[in-house]
């Protein structure tokens, strides 16, 4: 008997979406393929202006392709929209709820534009707004009135979610709280397609995630493989040109030189005989395996051809990206 993989529960082939046009046109999604395995959660990581937010519109229907095609479910967000919405939850970046109804309204509001919704006070329970349920929205904190969205978003138990950066602005509990919930919802059978730019979220939710740069994915996988398929990094201090470096790619700016190797462990041991050997001091030896932060930090140097920065100066291990670019600037 052969079995057929299962259908993408997202499909997207050649999208591109141009924003005006003429000589004004700008293109925000230059040729994006991706797809989402049923059950599994799917993140798109980028910096600001990478077009996640610009992908995931069109996957949500929100927007047409300016080339290229959408699949979500088998269906045509567009075309079908009325069906693909009653089966999907979207999570925009920001909501247009009004500030003088109470959470449980907006939700009341918000559960009679879905088919077969959630009861509102299990809707409140889920998102832990129990308490908060008669507070106008305008007294919430961001946080709370981020819970208001995902609630809404989730509203009529979707088949496939899609998250534009759904805990931007929470406090690190929040924040633990809704990868919880992510992750329940993929327990549940849902899938997800989540939009961030912080490097921790990735690696606490996503089984595949695409790398994107200027409306381009240019990195996918799981983590483990983007990571394995990335050089490790030796770098060190010395005056001394002459000293033999192990094969890799080599960079030298003044004192400071950088080795990009395959293979971390000969190449150290490599350079440390050679070093003895030459009688040579290697100052502020610093030996990184590859991880997520730095291909990302070598992804967004490659976006301005320059070299990737200086491990040395690298900061703490999961920085939010925004913080961790500041370095590569
Ligand atoms: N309505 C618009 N008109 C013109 N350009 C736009 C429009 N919306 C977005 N852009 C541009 O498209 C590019 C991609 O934006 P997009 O919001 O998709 O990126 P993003 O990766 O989601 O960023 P962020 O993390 O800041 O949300 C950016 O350069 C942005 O300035």
């Amino acid at each position: 008997m052969t079995t057929t993989a299962a259908q993408p529960a997202v499909s997207i082939r050649g999208l591109r979406r141009r924003y005006g046009s003429g000589t004004d046109s700008f293109e925000a999604v230059r040729g994006v393929d991706l797809d989402v395995a049923p059950g599994t959660i799917h993140t798109l990581l980028g910096v600001n202006g990478a077009g996640k937010t610009s992908t995931l519109e069109v996957v949500e229907g929100l927007a047409p392709a300016s080339e290229g095609e959408v699949r979500v479910l088998g269906l045509d967000p567009v075309a079908d929209r009325p069906a693909v919405r009653r089966r999907t939850g979207v999570l925009l970046q920001r909501s247009g709820f009004v500030g003088d109804l109470t959470v449980r309204e907006t939700l009341q509001m918000w559960a009679a534009t879905v088919t077969s919704p959630r009861p509102v006070e299990e809707s409140l329970a889920l998102l832990d707004l129990t308490d908060r349920a008669d507070v106008r929205m305008r007294g919430l904190s961001g946080g709370e009135h981020r819970r208001v969205d995902i609630a809404c978003a989730l509203m009529g138990r979707p088949e496939v979610v899609m998250l534009d950066e759904p805990t931007t602005g929470l406090d690190p509990e929040s924040r633990r709280s809704v990868w919880e919930l992510v992750r329940d919802l993929r327990q549940q059978g849902a899938t997800v397609l989540l939009t961030t730019h912080y490097l921790d979220e990735v690696e606490a939710l996503a089984d595949c995630v695409s790398i994107m740069r200027a409306g381009e994915i240019v990195r996918e996988g799981t983590v483990a493989q983007i990571v394995a398929d990335h050089p490790s990094h030796i770098s060190f201090r010395t005056p001394d040109r002459a000293l033999p470096l192990p094969d890799g790619d080599h960079d030298r700016d003044g004192e400071l030189t950088v080795l990009r190797v395959t293979d971390l462990q000969p190449a150290l041991t490599e350079l440390l005989v050679s070093a003895r050997d030459h009688g040579v001091v290697l100052e502020r030896l610093s030996a990184r395996t590859a991880s997520l932060e730095s291909v990302f930090l070598d992804v967004a140097a490659e976006r301005d051809g320059a070299p990737a920065p200086d491990p040395e100066h690298r900061s703490a291990p999961h920085p939010e990206t925004d913080a961790v670019l500041e370095d590569v600037r």
